[in-house]
């Protein structure tokens, strides 16, 4: 997998580095949220949200009766009321079936509401990746790497409500939580007396109750000492993340080359390389280990002794009889739930993190996306004047960074001729051919293109979509659209007769057939098609001689009219031209075929 072009992107994605302001990330993730929020399901979007806020709220109001219901139960025991006791233990069945309801309730608007949202920005994306050929324009200047993983993974994690998870998810969460603050904070109040603090002689009295100061303290200290000894944790799952990442794309790449892996017997290679892409991964998993141990040590402490506090201040309460065992209990109970829901930073601060790694790999999705290139090159499709398929002027191209490749001051190709372009390897002719068809826009000068016709582009390793033989013979149209003695008339003609009786076969067909095969798949769309101007980029490097001679008489028997341009290495398969374009040290120079076969 080649390393992405910008070296920056790829800290900032790993999480390393920040390189756009926090105002332009903030303002980014707030569109990235909201956006579904305002579409066209905009109606499914809120009512789903808000059920799943008023489901996290009946989560807290069930935790608040389950405090009521304790301080009672408690009490009947301890005044031995045994009448109550069948009462109270229905009423905690009630309240638990309540929390299982809750639970389910949850659970199912969550996930539904996840799959929704999910399906509506994977749509969004897709639309804008293939627009204007991003997607094509992304891989030609290698702007970020694994695209398809952001598409495939980021949006996953990013709209998986859950609480924790997405902002959205964190954000009611955030909701629930104060809630069940204010809730408990109350219950609190009833049960502990103001906070005295002796300060230099003076007695300094806290309003409040001294539960839930001490809550307050003891939550303020806790997630900063968590936080602190969270950092590195955060820092590895990031790294994680991106390491994953590049040992799936190595994988990718071993697996698409895996012949030319066999052939060369580099295997040891191949597994070292990939092993090394591993390695990063088992490092950085022992380091997450360390600093997840020190995590949990840290949090599972800070939640014990959460739990034993409020008990060193309301027993001695109990003991001089201020106070009743079910309001100990209760307190207690309200304590640790005033306590966690103050500490909501803290349980969601290693999913908060995760959920900026994944904004950021968006984020700079999106720029790519968004990034407008001023195009160079004026492509001007239906423009050329009558009786002239390609039209070029002032041509410069250039590379992507900038430096000359070919310069052509004018080149008209009139309807029916049939160019060679012809130039040693790296001439320029394949970017040639991508002006022409409106994909290079780096540059200068001018393509226009005939208004007749249809035009076919053919390179020389062909696209065989998925599905059967028929399917990628009929390609770009369907395959009903043709019928099936018009297909086995086209293999036959074009010496893959064999394959006749597959044709409707689903196979590999793209792995399968051999690249010279492959060819003659090519030669059988152009007699499909038979468009009136055909553009050839080595359409025949993996065919024999005899073969690539039947191909251009083929193309020439059944399409004696069609306008070609065609770049071939072979001076015998020139014959089939009447024009010559000769490429030479970023020139170009255009001549006849006096002998045109
Ligand atoms: N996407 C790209 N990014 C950067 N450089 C590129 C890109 N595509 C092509 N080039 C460069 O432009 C030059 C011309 O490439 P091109 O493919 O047009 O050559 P060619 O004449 O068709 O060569 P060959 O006969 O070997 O196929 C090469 O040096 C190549 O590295």
């Amino acid at each position: 997998m080649p390393p992405p072009a910008n070296v920056e992107e790829t800290r900032r994605e790993a999480g390393l580095r920040t390189t756009q302001p926090a105002r332009e990330r903030f303002a980014h993730a707030w569109r990235l949220t909201t956006r579904y929020y305002v579409s066209e399901d905009w109606k499914a979007a809120w009512l789903l949200l808000i059920l799943y806020a008023a489901i996290s709220f009946g989560g807290v109001y069930t935790f608040i009766q389950l405090n009521h219901w304790q301080r009672e139960f408690f009490d009947s025991i301890e005044q031995r009321q045994s009448s109550l006791f069948v009462t109270l233990i229905f009423t905690f069945l009630m309240i638990s079936a309540l929390q299982v309801g809750v639970i389910v309730a949850n659970n199912l608007v969550s996930w539904t509401l996840s799959i929704r949202w999910r399906n509506w920005l994977t749509n969004w994306y897709m639309d804008r990746w293939f627009a204007r050929d991003r997607f094509y324009e992304i891989e030609r200047l290698r702007m970020i790497d694994n695209p398809d993983q952001r598409i495939a993974e980021d949006i996953k994690n990013f709209t998986l409500v859950t609480q924790g998870n997405s902002l959205v998810g964190i954000a009611v969460g955030l909701a629930g939580s104060l809630a069940s603050a204010i809730s408990f904070g109350y219950i609190l109040l009833q049960t502990s007396g103001s906070l005295v603090i002796p300060i230099a002689g003076y007695r300094i009295s806290l309003p409040g109750g001294d539960l839930i100061w001490f809550s307050i303290f003891y939550v303020l200290f806790g997630s900063v000492v968590i936080t602190w000894i969270g950092r590195p944790y955060i820092r590895r799952r990031m790294r994680e993340q991106h390491y994953e990442a590049d040992f799936r794309a190595n994988l990718i790449h071993v697996r698409r080359n895996s012949e030319q892996i066999a052939f060369s017997r580099t295997q040891d290679n191949e597994r070292g390389g990939l092993l090394a892409s591993f390695a990063n991964i088992r490092r950085n998993w022992y380091r997450l280990m360390w600093a997840n141990i020190g995590l949990s040590a840290g949090s599972s402490i800070y939640e014990r002794v959460m739990t034993v506090i409020p008990l060193f201040l309301t027993v001695p309460k109990f003991f001089a009889g201020q106070i009743s065992f079910g309001q100990v209990m209760a307190s207690r109970d309200a304590f640790t739930q005033f306590s966690s829901s103050l500490s909501y930073f803290v349980q969601v601060y290693p999913g908060l993190a995760e959920q900026i790694a994944n904004i950021n790999r968006l984020k700079a999705l999106d720029d790519s996306i968004d990034s407008e290139r001023p195009r160079g090159i004026a492509f001007r499709p239906g423009e050329a004047d009558e009786g002239i398929s390609i039209d070029v002027e002032k041509l410069e191209l250039r590379r992507p960074n900038g430096e000359p490749l070919l310069a052509l001051d004018e080149w008209k190709v009139r309807d029916g001729e049939r160019w060679v372009i012809e130039g040693s390897s790296g001439a320029g002719k394949t970017t040639l051919l991508r002006a022409i068809a409106g994909l290079w826009p780096d540059g200068a000068g001018s393509v226009a293109m005939t208004r007749h016709g249809v035009a076919m582009l053919v390179p020389q390793r062909l696209y065989l979509p998925l599905g059967s033989l028929k399917n990628a013979i009929c390609f770009p149209d369907r395959a009903e659209d043709h019928d099936d003695e018009t297909i086995a008339a086209l293999l036959e003609k074009v010496r893959l007769g064999a394959h006749v009786d597959d044709m409707h076969q689903v196979r590999m067909w793209q792995d399968e057939l051999s690249p010279g095969e492959q060819q003659r798949v090519a030669l059988a769309r152009i007699l499909l098609q038979r468009p009136t101007l055909l553009v050839l980029d080595e359409a025949t490097s993996a065919l024999d001689a005899d073969n690539a001679a039947h191909f251009y008489e083929a193309v020439r028997a059944a399409m004696p009219d069609a306008t070609i341009v065609s770049v071939v290495h072979n001076e015998k398969l020139a014959a089939y031209h009447t024009h010559r374009l000769q490429l030479h040290d970023g020139h170009a120079t255009a001549s006849m075929i006096e002998a045109g076969a």
